[in-house]
This record gives C-alpha cells, structure tokens and sequence, in this order.
C-alpha cells in the first residue's frame, strides 16, 4: 500500500475513519458528494464529537468530480444502495493493483468484486455507531465490533495492512479468516435494527418490548437459516448470538436480546440510520439493498421469509408515507 488511502463516502463510518486515520499521521483523502462537507472538512474541519472522543480534523476533500488520481487503498463507505453509483465513479481512481474495503452493511462486497474483481475487493465488518449530524459534523455514539479479512479467508500482507489500520480506529478490530461470518451475523442483526426502525423508539426501548418478542426472534431465524442453507457460519458481537437464532433455542435468544437491549442503552446513538433516514433525513433507507436481497435469496433456496418480506413492505409504506413509524407496525410481524 503506497499513497494516500482515500475514503469515498465521507458520512458517519467513512468520516470517523477518515478522521482517526488522519489524525494518526497518515495521508487521508476525503470524497462526498455533498459539496457543505466537503467545503468544511477543508476547513475549518471535520468535527468528531460526543462520548468517544471529541476532535476536529483537517482534511483533503473532493466531490466525486473534483478528484484526481489513482489509489491503492480505497473504503468504501456510502449506504448499501449507493454502492453501484459509487462504484461508477470510484473505479477510475483505483489503481491497477488496489484495493476496495467495503466499510458498510450488507453483502456490497458481492457488488465490488463483480464491478472490480473479487481481488481487488475486500471484506469489512463495522458496528460502532456514528451519525452524520449537519456538513462537518458527526456524532460518534460508540465503540464496537469491527472486523476485516480477504473475501476467500487468506491471510495476506494487505489484510494484516487494512487491519493495522483499522485498529488506529477501535483498537480490538479482528482480522478475521470468516468475514461473511461477520457480514451474515450483521445481517441478522441488522434485520432487528430494521424491526426497531418501523417505530419511534430507541433501539433498545424497541427490542425490549416483551410483547414483540416473536418479531425479533423470528426475523433473527429467518436470516441464520439462510446463512446455514449457504455454508455460512455467522459470527456473533455486541450481544448478537447466532447459534442461539440458528438453533432457535428460546433461552439462548432471550440471552442475547437481554444482551443487544444492554448494548444499545450505552450508545448516544439511540436509534439505527434506518431509524434516521425514515425519520430525520426522509430518505429512501438500505432495506432493497440489505433486507430485500434476502428475500429474493429466500426464494431462490427454498427458504421461507415471511417476516423479512412483511418488514420490506412495512418500510417501503413509510418511505412512500402510505404508513408512520409506529409500534403498532410490528404486532403485524408478531405472526408471520
Ligand atoms: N452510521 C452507523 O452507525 C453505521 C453505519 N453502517 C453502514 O455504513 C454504511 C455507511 O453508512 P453511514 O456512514 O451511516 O452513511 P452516511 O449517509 O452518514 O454517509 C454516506 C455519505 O456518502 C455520500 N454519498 C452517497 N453517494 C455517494 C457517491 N456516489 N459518492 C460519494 N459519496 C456519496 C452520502 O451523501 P448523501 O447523504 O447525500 O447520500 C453521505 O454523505 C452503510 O452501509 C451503513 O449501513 C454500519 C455500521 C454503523
Ligand atoms: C445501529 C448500528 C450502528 C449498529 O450498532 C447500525 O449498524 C446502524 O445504525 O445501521
């Protein structure tokens, strides 16, 4: 790895990874296309802030447009439905021997490797929680689980560079030889997180209703079972227990509800993005790109997903504001 590391994607993961970086003594480039925050990381720079840490950080900026050059290492940090976009303007300034981390949620290293080819692809695993408040600013809510590893489980000289990197950043990062373990554990977990976003509460306030119970546990069994019908074997963090889902067993996932509730109590991120792009940005959220993708998974390997494909309508009503965020929204998950 020669150069500067560019981050693409400079919002609440790519900007507190650029800002570590940089602050750490390496050569950072930023590129958003959201010209405010690009201007103000240029100056007067990028504001870190809340119970973590608490920096401003000076730092290179473009917009997509604006940028020159080739790199060699490239995170890749916008939503999970920007990636194909992303990746249109990205692959001119990936060098010929480069590489692309994907810093995301979902199954976007698929998307990479088919664009840039699965060895210029890497593998990434993030669940600390960061919010994008305004140009400029971000709100890193707290530290948690981050892995990295090559896509076929190599140990290489770049993976163990990417993850030196990366533990600049949360110091207990994983280099990992089963990142799709990581990735599929996140997708199980992120199905909750979506479940938590089709009402007003808090993450934690939301899964701990006990009268939900069934929607959470359910939702968690339908994505391990598609991870066992692949090969997989997910990976557990930060309370997510996927033998317990996987197995369904009763006691295991009350454990890790308890667990995940707990987790999320102690961030000052209370709510998920999915929660703030329904409620606060009024955008279009990750759930075609994240949620969707199981279900069309589902039906090509004969996996039931009821409740995943309920959940997808569910958050397309509120997106096209056919529905609000409600409670009430996941009594209709409770049965499938
Ligand atoms: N935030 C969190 O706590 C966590 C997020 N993640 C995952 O990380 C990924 C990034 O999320 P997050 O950082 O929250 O998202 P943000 O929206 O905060 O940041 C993404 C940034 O990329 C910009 N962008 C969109 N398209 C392009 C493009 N083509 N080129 C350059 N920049 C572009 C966005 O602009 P615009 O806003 O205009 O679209 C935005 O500024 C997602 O997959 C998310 O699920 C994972 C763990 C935790
Ligand atoms: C809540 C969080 C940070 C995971 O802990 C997340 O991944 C999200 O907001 O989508």
């Amino acid at each position: 790895m020669s150069g500067p590391i560019l981050i693409w994607g400079a919002g609440a993961i790519g900007g507190i990874l650029g800002a570590c970086l940089a602050r750490a003594g390496h050569a950072v480039h930023m590129v958003d296309i959201v010209e405010d925050h690009v201007a103000a990381m240029r100056g007067p720079g990028l504001r870190i802030e809340g119970p973590v840490e608490e920096f401003t950080q000076v730092l290179p900026a473009f917009t997509p447009l604006e940028l020159s050059g080739q790199y060699d290492t490239i995170f890749l940090a916008v939503k999970a439905h920007h990636t194909p976009g992303a990746l249109d303007m990205l692959a001119p300034h990936l060098a010929p021997g480069g590489v692309v981390v994907s810093a995301q949620n979902g199954l976007n290293e698929k998307v990479i490797a088919e664009r840039l080819g699965a060895e210029r692809t890497m593998g990434c695993f993030v669940n600390f929680g960061a919010d994008w408040l305004e140009p400029g600013r971000i709100l890193y809510g707290n530290r948690a689980a981050v892995a990295v590893g090559e896509l076929d489980g190599r140990r290489t000289p770049r993976a163990e560079a990417i993850h030196a990197l990366l533990q600049i950043v949360e110091p207990e990062a994983v280099l990992t030889d089963n990142i799709w373990g990581y990735l599929w554990g996140k997708m199980g977990y992120g199905a909750l997180l979506f479940c938590t976003a089709l009402t007003p509460d808090s993450m934690s306030d939301a899964m701990a209703r006990p009268e939900h119970r069934a929607a959470y546990l359910g939702l968690g069994q339908e994505v391990m079972a598609l991870a066992a019908a692949q090969g997989i074997t997910p990976l557990g963090f930060n309370g997510f227990d996927p033998v317990a889902f996987g197995s369904g067993d009763a006691a295991g996932m009350e454990t890790a509800i308890q667990a995940m509730v707990a987790h999320n109590r102690k961030t000052a991120k209370t709510h998920s993005g999915i929660w703030r792009d329904l409620a606060v940005r009024k955008r279009k959220t990750e759930v075609d790109a994240q949620i969707g993708i199981m279900v069309s998974l589902g039906a090509e390997l004969g996996v039931p997903t009821p409740r995943l494909a309920r959940m997808v309508d569910l958050i397309h009503d509120i997106e096209e504001g056919r529905r609000a965020q409600s409670a009430a929204l996941v009594d209709l998950l409770v049965t499938a």
